[in-house]
Parts: structure tokens; sequence; C-alpha cells
């Protein structure tokens, strides 16, 4: 059988055309930036005090940076390549009763920021894949151990006893209940008493979850009253409890209303003990794995967050597309589609959209051996949790491996046994699970430092992205979320990047140096808050004492610094808006990398190194899902969130006011007295884009009075702290 039959075929590939540009591009570049250091090492040789030797290496050190982080970048441009299924002709070359079997995951961690009616919407979105029933199974990982969600997913077992076959029989396309509810959806009266089920059961499980409990009026039968006592034990508490398995749906048993078979619904909290480490996701989904193999051992594996739900019913045939085709990229991994976002606003204030990570990037490392994987959307190989390629690395008992055929029901006590001991928390002591098999352990990026390591092994990845999203997930809508979430991706990337593994040595040597240098791109992200925050202050703070640093815009070193901005910032823009984005997104995404540079990377790089040091352990801080009416209000119209105290927006602050100090001062003082614009042209450049890039702070700081505004607190510390850092930068000059 051919695959590639003229117009009959089931996927293909194109290399994009920019990648000859870029190439050229990177070639120049190169050749300035090499200049730009013959030039600093000159400044630094000639310097004649010990002050303007300090500034200049300051410079020189920043710069590095930034030349080391441009060419992890070239990665990404030396190859990229755009690929396309055709999931309509998939039934000629596959029949349906033929289809592997899918196991997908689904992780929540915190039934007060995840709220479980999402996590159940995420579920049913997926169990309502167009898809045979019986081959697909559902496995719900609940790391808060919480009854809230057990009972939010005995009303959705119901709930999706019509919502299945409903779906099925429109065709409906919104196969999330909420999205569909929420959509022009025809008004007639199948629809509206769904839609009344729907609410009842929205209704329920908020009201559950309001109440912290699931109340006795609640629960219709004996049975339910038996599960839910499960977490009414003695010294019951989230991180201290026996595993819970729960077969909510089982396709051998349950029927839809029209009698067609259900899907498995499997709801996992495993064991948690306050003496064993649990990893956090990546144990999670380490215990799913596991319990998965036990009761259907699917040869392909999904996994998602619980705030991305399916935006497409055919999504799997799409993957099938690849996965039935054995020549479409040979030891093969996974397939990962890219994060994308419902309810982002017009600009995209905090660049939530992540378009260099999810999909700028992404087709460059395609180009090569695949892009990493990103936590969620991913369809994985089982057998890439045991070894490379060629190398099946056994687990302790053979139903855990991933070729172990399952010959007994679900719901069988022996099964469940099983399930319980695989899910327990001594269950991985002394094995070879999070190092050599399973979702890597030793990061709070697992997902990257899996992907990453698998990749290391020798598995090749692809990069599906489909038009239609084929997923949609939540944002985080306050700037202290964001800045938190980054924070803790930036422990998690330096974790990888200081770590025996790290890219730089381990990564070059297993996948050669384009690979290992994409990969390096990530895990040192946080030392961009190096060259950003110089930036950020050592030119103003020189400009208000009168010192050029920078060449005269008279002098041919100028032109060297006009290329290098303006190359990087068009190339950057470039890309930005060939992958489909707005110049006012790309604003965005611009001023947001300078945000997370002088916030969550430079916090990220203290906290990372206290932990290192042992003086305080950081974990995984989950993002919080749930949406503040006003808050999201704000957010909608595009104003910035503060409104919390935090230290991680004093550096923020203190870079707007001097800035803007700077710039004043320096347009007064400079240019109009002295008539020195040609000598302070580039610090003068650099305070104005700084002005530019914090107009929304210095709403947030005078002129707003909402919730959201900068508290004064933190305005008036980061203001005392400007004063301070002046009065130290001119005496020091001065001395
Ligand atoms: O102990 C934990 C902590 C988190 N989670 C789950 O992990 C997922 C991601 O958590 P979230 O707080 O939403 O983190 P984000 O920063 O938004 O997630 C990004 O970054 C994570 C790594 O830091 C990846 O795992 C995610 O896939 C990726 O979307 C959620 O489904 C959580 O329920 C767990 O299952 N157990
Ligand atoms: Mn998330």
């Amino acid at each position: 059988m051919s695959f590639a039959t003229a117009n009959l075929r089931l996927h293909s590939l194109r290399r994009l055309r920019r990648r000859l540009l870029n190439r050229v591009f990177a070639v120049a570049y190169t050749a300035v930036i090499l200049a730009l250091f013959y030039h600093h090492a000159l400044t630094l040789l000639q310097s004649t005090n010990f002050k303007a030797f300090c500034i200049s290496f300051t410079i020189f050190v920043s710069d590095i940076i930034l030349a080391y982080m441009w060419s992890t970048t070239q990665s990404y441009h030396m190859n990229p390549v755009s690929r396309q299924e055709y999931p309509e002709n998939l039934e000629k070359f596959l029949d349906r009763k033929d289809f592997p079997a899918m196991d997908i995951f689904i992780c929540t961690a915190d039934p007060y920021k995840e709220p479980p009616i999402n996590v159940v919407n995420t579920a049913l979105s997926v169990m309502a894949y167009d898809f045979p029933t019986e081959k697909l199974s559902v496995y719900v990982s609940d790391d808060g151990g919480s009854e809230l969600t057990l009972f939010a997913f005995m009303e959705a077992a119901e709930f999706s006893r019509i919502w299945l076959p409903f779906c099925r029989e429109n065709n409906v396309i919104e196969r999330c209940p909420d999205a569909y509810f929420s959509s022009n959806y025809a008004q007639n009266p199948k629809t509206l008493e769904i839609k009344m089920k729907y609410d009842s059961m929205k209704t329920r499980v908020e009201s559950v979850v309001e109440e912290g409990k699931v109340s006795d009026e609640y629960i219709s039968n004996e049975k339910q009253h038996q599960v839910l006592n499960q977490y009414r034990t003695k010294d019951f508490t989230r991180q201290n409890h026996p595993s819970i398995i729960q077969v909510m749906l089982d396709t051998k048993n349950d029927k839809d209303l029209m009698e067609n078979s259900m899907p498995n619904l499997v709801y996992v909290s495993r064991e948690k003990s306050k003496a064993t480490p649990h990893h956090f996701k990546a144990g999670a989904l380490n215990a799913l794995l596991r319990v998965s193999s036990i009761m259907t051992n699917a040869p392909i594996v999904l996994t998602l967050d619980c705030d991305m739900y399916s935006n497409d019913p055919s999504t799997l045939q799409r993957v099938l597309c690849y996965l039935s085709d054995k020549s479409s990229r040979p030891n093969l991994g996974y397939i990962q589609i890219p994060q994308r976002y419902h309810g982002l606003n017009k600009a995209d204030i905090y660049a939530s959209e992540h378009k260099h990570l999810f999909q700028i990037n992404p087709p460059g490392m395609d180009g090569l051996d695949g892009p990493s994987y990103v936590g969620t959307g991913c369809f994985f190989h089982r057998c890439t949790f045991f070894g490379g390629p060629s190398s099946l690395v056994q687990p302790e008992i053979p139903e855990l491996g991933p070729y172990y055929i399952v010959k007994k029901p679900i719901a069988n006590q022996e099964i469940l046994n099983q399930a319980h001991h695989v899910a327990g928390c001594n269950y991985e002591y002394l094995t070879i699970w999070g190092s050599k098999i399973g979702f890597r352990y030793g990061s709070l990026v697992e997902d990257y430092y899996t992907g990453y390591r698998l990749q290391c092994e020798g598995w090749k990845s692809i990069f599906c992205d489909p038009n239609r999203p084929a997923f949609l997930g939540d944002v985080p809508i306050s700037l202290i979320d964001v800045l938190n979430q980054n924070k803790r991706w930036a422990v998690g990337l330096l974790e990888v990047g200081f770590s025996k593994y790290s890219p730089l040595t381990f990564g070059i040597k297993s996948m050669g140096i384009l690979m290992g240098q994409a990969y390096a791109h990530y895990a040192f992200w946080p030392i961009w808050s190096v060259p950003i925050t110089v930036y950020a202050f050592l030119p103003s703070l020189t400009l208000l004492n009168g010192v050029p640093i920078f060449p005269k815009v008279s002098d041919p070193w100028f032109l060297a610094y006009v290329f290098l901005f303006l190359g990087a910032y068009v190339q950057d823009c470039l890309d930005f808006i060939l992958t489909k984005g707005k110049f006012q997104r790309w604003w965005s995404d611009q001023r947001t990398w300078l945000i997370r540079g002088l916030s969550s990377y430079l916090f990220g790089f203290v906290e990372f190194i206290t932990k290192q040091l042992g003086i305080a352990t950081h974990g995984f801080n989950v993002t919080s899902k749930v949406m503040d009416d006003e808050q999201s209000k704000r957010y909608d119209e595009g104003i910035f969130e503060f409104g919390v105290e935090s230290p991680l927006f004093v550096p923020l602050g203190m870079a707007a006011i001097l800035n803007l100090m700077a710039f004043f001062y320096g347009g007064i003082v400079q240019i109009f007295k002295e008539r020195n614009s040609d000598g302070f042209f580039v610090q003068m450049f650099i305070a104005g884009f700084g002005v530019l890039n914090c107009l929304p702070i210095y709403g947030a700081m005078v002129l707003r009075s909402d919730k959201g505004r900068m508290p004064t607190r933190t305005t008036i510390i980061s203001t005392l702290f400007v004063g301070g850092l002046c009065v130290v930068t001119s005496s020091a000059l001065m001395m």
C-alpha cells in the first residue's frame, strides 16, 4: 500500500521559502555581531579608568548573552517546514475497525483553581470524539484528591449519556458543552432540553464547590455514598490519602441514551503521602501511564491539561494520518499539536499566545528532528516512554509493558487491585520511573524536559498545526498569574540548563548542534534577564549623570547598533506576522518579553539558586483558571491587571520611573541645553523605548483608581529604590 499516490495522500510536507533568506541574513548578522565584539574588545582595552571599564564590561557581558540567545534561535530559522494532513482520505487507507485504541489523560490538581465544571467540559469534549467509542478511554488524574471533582464526574458520566448521542446525531462541531452553549446554536426543543440538563448539572457542581463538600442532598444512592466515603476517612488530606480509582463508565457495560456503547471513563487520584515526593504533574502522568496500562494499555496516549478542551471532533483522524503511516517519520515518538487559547483580548496584552514557543519555533524544529513537547495536546506512541527506538526498557511487571494485551474488563476486581497497587505512592521506589521510563523527573517543566530526553534517546516528533485549533485553553488574565507562571517555567528551565543533561553538552552530543541549540534556547531563556535588566537601567542611570556609553551618531559604529537592533526586531516582527500574527499582538509580545526579563526571569533565577542551595523549595504552583467578573471585564478591555502587592512588580515600576526621568532629563539637559544629541542619542532612544513600553505602568501607577491599579505601596517602594539607585550611581561615578 502506498501512502503517497499523487492525489490520494494522508499528509504532505513543504519547506518554507523563507529559510533561504533566513540563512543569508544569519550570515550578515553574524558578521556584524563579530564586528561589534571587536569594537567592545577595543573599548575594554582602551578604557582609561576603572569606572569606564566596569560600564563597558557590563555591556560586553549583556551583549554576549544577547548574541548567544540570538545564535540559538538560528536553529528555528534554518529549515522551517509546514505540514498538512488529509483526514478525509484516512478511511481509504485504514478501516475504521482497525483504528488503534487511544488512552486520553487529563490532569487536574486543585478544585478551587481549576473549577471541576471546566475539567468535566474538557473530558466531555474528548469523550465525544468522532471515534469508535469502544477504543476510547479517558483517564482523569485528580492531584487535588477532591470529592468535589469526583462528584463532578459522577454528574458528567450521567450527562454524557445524552450529550454523546446528541453530538453524533446532529454532527455538532463544538463538542465541549460550555463552548457549544455559548455559541450560536440552533434553538429547538431538543437543544433547549439538553441545555437545561447541562445547566442543572453545572449548578449542582458549582454549588457543591461553593459549599466545599458534597452534602447528602446531592447524593442519590448508597453506591455514591460508599464512593464518597473514601474521602471521609480520618487524616484524609490532599497531600496524604490512599489511592482512589473509580470506573465511572465502562465501555463493556455502559450504554448511552440510544443504546450505543460509551467510552471508558476512569477517575484516578493517586496515593499521596507527605513522606514521599510526588513529582507534581510528571508524577501524576506516570501514575496514569501505569493505571491505564493495567486497564486498557492503548498504544496511543494523549496528554491534556484540564483547561484544554477539544475544539475539533476529527482530531484523532488527523493524527492517525501520521500514526498509520510508518514512513511519515522514522522513529516517530510523538505528535505535538500547539496550545491555542480562547478568550484572548485583542492586543493579547500579556502575550499569552506564546507565539514563538507554540507556533513560530516548532515548524523550525520540525524541519530538524521535531518539536519539543509542550505538556498538552500531545499524542505519544506508548512505547516512546520505555527506552529508545531500538532498545525497549522493560518495566518491573510485564503488565506495564507497552505491548502487553489486557484480557480482563476494566472493572474486574483483580484489575482494580493491580491498578491501586501501581497508583501507590511508594510504587516507584527503587524503580527507573522518572529517569529511564515514563515522564522524566527533575524539572518543574516536566513537559520540556521529557520531550528533550526522549529526543536525546533518538525519538523524533511531528508538529501538527491544523487551521481549526484542535484544542483551546484558558489563559491567565492577571499579570501576577502570568508572571508567576513564567517564573515557575524559568526555575524549571534552569534546572535542565544547569543539570548534567544540559542541552549545551548532553543535548548537542546526542542530537547535534542545531537540535541542541534549539533546546538550549529554552533552557537558558531566563538568562535574558541579565541584558534586559542592564539595558533597562544602565543607559538611563548614565544618561542622568551625563556619561555617554554608546557610540555617537556620527561614529560609524553607530550603524552597527542600528543594524543589530533593527535586524533583530524586524526579523522577529516578520516571523510573527508571517505566522498569522497581527502587529498589535507582536508589540505586546516584545513588551511582555521585556516585562518577563525584569520580573519572572530575574526572580526565577533567584529561586533557582536558593533551591540549588537547599535554602528553599519551590513546588508547582498551579495557575488559577478562575475568572473574576470585574477582572475579566478589565482584561477584555485590554487593561493591565496589577492589583496585588508583589515584589515581582518592583523592578518593573523602577524601570518605568527611571526611564521616564532619564528621557525627560536627557531631552531637556543634553539636547536643548548642552546641544549634545549626538553623544546621547542611543541612551535617549533606549530610555524612550522603555517609556513607550511602560505606558500601561504609568497609567496603573497614577491615573487609575480601579482594583487592578498598581498598589500605592509598590509605587512608593519602586520610587524609593530608584532614588537609592540614583544616589549610589552618581556617587560612584563622581568618585
Ligand atoms: O501537582 C500538579 C500540578 C499540576 N498538575 C496539572 O498540570 C497542568 C498544568 O498546570 P498549570 O497550572 O495550568 O500550568 P501552566 O503553566 O499553565 O502549564 C504549562 O506548563 C506546565 C509545565 O510547567 C505544563 O505541564 C503544561 O502542560 C503547560 O501548559 C494542569 O492540568 C494541572 O492540573 C498536576 O496534575 N499536578
Ligand atoms: Mn495551564
